[in-house]
């Protein structure tokens, strides 16, 4: 046997005292809608998305211009708004009747976008690459996915790189303006050559590679800096990795290709152009905030950079008469790596398929603000899916009281390898169950970490690892809650926890275990749970006092510590009993404590 602890959410716990324990827990609660499309979400990789069900057409706001086969396959299955050039509060205004947006680079999707949307919006589609105009952390608070469509527009924004990096070098775009103004000016636009020098491509990922590829075959000698790429990739197309100093102090063209994060804003700055070769050339089809864009004027004034060819910009589009942008020795275009034909019917297809999928609770590939589940390892975990929820919610209406619900204890047991099982679905499904019946809250697998975190709700995961055959994936799951008193004094574990343990048979999650007492109920309407002393005729008793108030049993189970001592009767009934009934149930001598959980 081997343990571990990954996982933990530690912060101060905003107890919201609404008791609500309405909502049951169904397997459509997870997966929203039926599974069943005549398109079937890419088979690649999957998360789920427990999105609100949706029992009417959803209704997509598209706000910016979507390659016609995207559309088409979005108005198969939601109403479509093709509603272009809103204002940010035209946008806030229209959201609220929307459950999914989707954009393009030209979009703010900002807080304010999430907090008008009233809950309603599920996910937003970005029909590209940057999520940059996507205020994440503002999207995975209020539960919405957010999906992009980051492999169809590749070779569009590569191709655009290769265009800018031979157009600059040859100054085509001056060349051509002098031209159509009346003039021949032929020494004046003598270019230079690129065979043979070398290009730094800065961010090694889809379009950095494709421009390494094709660059390499300019006759280019290509380096590349990227501190996350594999650099076996690297050296599959003849591509050294480098660090990013000697980037800058080799290279003859700069091509950039990361993403705008916090760590590359601004990264071309005067202290980075001052590193450079002088006479560099730099090509942006990335995102215009990785150079401080004034800082790129002094360098093109002070004969480090001799040209820049720019696609993109901090701010878009830029200022009328920005300096930048009027620079003789700049081109630049209105961020076209993305817009060819091909690319837009690729993205437009790509992020309407991931919109439709997630909406019907079956996401595509390409969920940027939740874990990405292996669509093979979804299929097997569902069942535990189910069970991880509902052992979350048993527990949590088991306490009483104590220092509040702070400190949860999960255990896989499993003979998997501690790397075979990836548990972040299920550790969201846990924390749905414990924070649900206690809040107003929805949680689902895209705001779970979060909203535990803000909640002050620590989570502990511990694998167990068992001998045997790893055919399924999990052997039990057990939840347990500490420093709390319980409502059933006999879900108190020997060590102090409220304990509830649990294991899928037959597909049917069960519960299993509660407190020291082994017992076996399937986990399907309610359960109530009694302690008595082990005596003849108690299920009898019980049973007729429900048989009576035409509730119907669905199992019954007894675990006992020994014979004619301490027993938990575990009874599943379909139906909620009446008050009467429960006090009847409380009534019968040999009891001594019960309690009714809603599943
Ligand atoms: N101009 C346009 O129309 C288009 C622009 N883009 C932009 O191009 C950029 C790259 O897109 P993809 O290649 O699809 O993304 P990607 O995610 O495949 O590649 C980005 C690469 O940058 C690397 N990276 C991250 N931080 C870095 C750092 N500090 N220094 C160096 N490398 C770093 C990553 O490891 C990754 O390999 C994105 O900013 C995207 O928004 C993409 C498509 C069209
Ligand atoms: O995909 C990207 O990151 C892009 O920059 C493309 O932007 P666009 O969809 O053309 O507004």
């Amino acid at each position: 046997m081997a343990t571990s602890a990954p996982h933990a959410l530690r912060t101060p716990f905003l107890r919201n005292p609404t008791l609500s324990l309405s909502s049951k827990p169904t397997l459509s609660s997870v997966f929203p809608v039926s599974l069943s499309s005549r398109r079937r979400a890419s088979p690649r990789l999957v998360v789920v998305l427990s999105a609100a069900r949706l029992d009417a057409k959803p209704t997509v706001l598209v706000a910016e211009k979507l390659g016609e086969a995207g559309l088409d396959l979005l108005k198969e299955f939601a109403n479509v708004d093709c509603s272009y050039n809103l204002s940010p509060e035209e946008l806030c205004t229209k959201i609220s009747l929307c459950d999914a947006l989707i954009v393009r680079s030209g979009t703010k999707v900002s807080r304010e976008v999430f907090e008008s949307s009233g809950g309603r919006l599920k996910v937003v589609g970005r029909a590209g690459v940057g999520i940059d105009n996507v205020d994440l952390g503002a999207a995975t608070e209020f539960g919405c996915l957010v999906v992009n469509a980051p492999t169809a527009n590749t070779v569009a924004a590569a191709e655009h790189g290769i265009a800018l990096l031979t157009a600059m070098a040859r100054n085509v775009a001056q060349a051509d303006a002098s031209v159509k103004a009346g003039k021949w000016q032929r020494n004046k636009y003598v270019g230079v050559s690129l065979v043979g020098k070398t290009l730094a491509v800065m961010g090694f990922g889809k379009v950095g590679s494709e421009v390494a590829r094709r660059a390499k075959g300019l006759g280019m000698h290509v380096i590349a800096h990227d501190p996350y790429a594999p650099a076996d990739r690297a050296r599959a197309i003849g591509v050294e990795l480098v660090s990013f100093d000697e980037a800058l102090a080799s290279a003859d063209f700069i091509s950039l290709h990361m993403p705008l994060t916090p760590a590359t804003s601004k990264v071309l700055n005067d202290e980075t152009f001052a590193k450079m070769k002088k006479g560099v050339r730099i090509v942006n089809v990335a995102r215009g905030g990785v150079i401080d864009e004034d800082a790129l004027v002094r360098a093109l004034d002070g004969g480090i950079v001799a040209q820049a060819a720019l696609d993109v910009f901090t701010v878009e589009p830029p200022p009328q008469g920005n300096t930048l942008v009027l620079h003789e020795r700049v081109t630049a275009t209105p961020h076209l790596g993305a817009s060819t034909m091909e690319a837009q019917e690729g993205v437009a297809v790509e992020i309407a398929e991931a919109v439709v999928g997630a909406l019907k609770g079956e996401l595509a590939a390409t969920a940027v603000n939740a874990p990405m589940v292996p669509a093979e390892v979804l299929t097997e975990l569902k069942p535990y899916v189910v069970l991880a929820e509902k052992l979350g919610r048993l527990a949590v209406q088991l306490v009483a009281g104590g220092s509040g619900v702070k400190t949860v204890k999960v255990s896989y047991a499993s003979a998997r390898a501690p790397d075979d099982l990836d548990t972040r679905l299920l550790r969201a499904m846990i924390t749905k169950g414990l924070i649900e019946p206690i809040s107003d809250v929805f949680v689902n697998l895209v705001n779970a970490d979060f909203t535990a975190k803000q909640r002050g709700l620590r989570i502990t995961e511990e694998r167990t690892v068992l001998d045997g055959s790893p055919e399924s994936p999990l052997d039990s799951i057990q939840v347990q809650i500490a420093n709390v008193e319980s409502k059933f004094a006999s879900a108190i574990s020997e060590s102090g926890e409220i304990t509830v343990e649990g294991r899928v048979k037959d597909g049917v999650p069960h519960l299993t275990k509660v407190g020291s007492f082994e017992v076996d109920v399937s986990l399907e309407g309610s359960i109530i749970l009694c302690r008595q002393v082990d005596q003849p005729g108690m299920i009898g008793q019980v049973g007729s006092i429900l048989g009576e108030e035409n509730v119907n049993v669905s199992f019954m189970s007894v675990g006992r510590i020994a014979p004619r001592k301490q027993a938990v009767m575990a009874i599943g009934v379909d139906d909620q009993p009446s008050k009467s009934s429960l006090k009847r149930i409380g009534g019968v001598p040999a009891i001594e404590e019960f309690v009714f959980l809603k599943l």
